[in-house]
């Protein structure tokens, strides 16, 4: 286990790969690093992979709800200056992917490239927001955990005898209320539309087509923003590809990088 702090907090992180070009992970609400397991162990014969839990979530530090978007922003930029990261890909999903958005526009100096699965400029509303931070406040985040596997996986792969979704579940169940809260509070708080729009490194946007916290629609909106990004649609996955189906993600990461020559 590796443990830093960067931006006044202590983050959790792994860093594989030594002086390869660099691939930084970012995670999305409610999960760890875990999620991107299968696509880093993949790429990393050839990357340097470094993946981090972001402020409140898996074991990175829990500081007080709310946050900011620029909270998760400069702690990652902090943690890549640690880390004497020069530039890397980042790859974020859904908030992972706001925050790669804000890294770029922020500290492009950092940015070579970015590949947004299932995000977008603008997560949500300030109204839907509010309303899930009253139910959790309310209920806990398990009241909610339903809704959310709904959101977040397809029907097949919700099945009882898949024991990787209980396994999600239970990483959504035991987040850190206060990283959870905090992080609502982010996206609601978020609007990455004009900054989006003024990037200029290669972007690649992915979603699933059962995605149902950003739907195909929305993905594909803010893959219009930005000139010359390319967008894939990933069949027979929900708001997490990188889970439900690994593999393909790993080929569209690769293609990019190849096509973007970034690797
Ligand atoms: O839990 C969800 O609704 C999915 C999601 C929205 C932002 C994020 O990071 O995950």
């Amino acid at each position: 286990m590796n443990f830093t702090h960067a931006n006044g907090i202590v983050l959790h992180y792994e860093d594989t790969g030594g002086d390869r070009p660099v691939i930084v992970f970012a995670n999305s609400l409610g999960t760890d690093f875990r999620i991107w397991d299968k696509v880093a162990a993949a790429l990393r014969p050839d990357f340097r992979i470094v993946r981090y839990d972001k402020r409140g979530h898996g074991l990175s530090e829990a500081t007080p709800a709310p946050y900011a978007m620029s909270d998760h922003v400069n702690d990652l930029a902090a943690l890549l200056d640690e880390l004497r990261v020069k530039s890397a890909v980042i790859v974020g999903l859904s908030v992972g992917g706001v925050i790669a958005q804000g890294l770029a526009a922020v500290r492009p100096d950092l940015v070579r490239g970015l590949v947004l699965s299932n995000t977008a400029h603008k997560i949500g509303t300030q109204e839907s927001w509010n309303a899930r931070i009253a139910t959790v406040e309310a209920g806990g985040i398990e009241s909610i955990a339903d809704a959310v596997m709904k959101l977040w996986f397809t029907p097949a792969f919700r099945s009882p005898s898949n024991a990787e979704f209980a396994g999600c579940r239970a990483m959504l169940v035991r987040s850190p209320l206060a990283g959870y809260l905090g992080t609502c509070a982010a996206l609601r708080d978020s609007d990455l539309t004009e900054s989006t729009r003024a990037l200029k490194v290669p972007v690649l946007c992915i979603v699933g087509d059962q995605d149902g916290s950003t739907p195909p629609d929305l993905v594909r909106s803010t893959a219009n923003l930005i000139r010359g990004s390319d967008f894939r649609i990933v069949a027979d996955a929900g708001h997490i590809p990188c889970v439900e189906q690994p593999a393909a993600v790993t080929a569209l990461i690769r293609q990019f990088l190849m096509t973007a020559r970034l690797a």
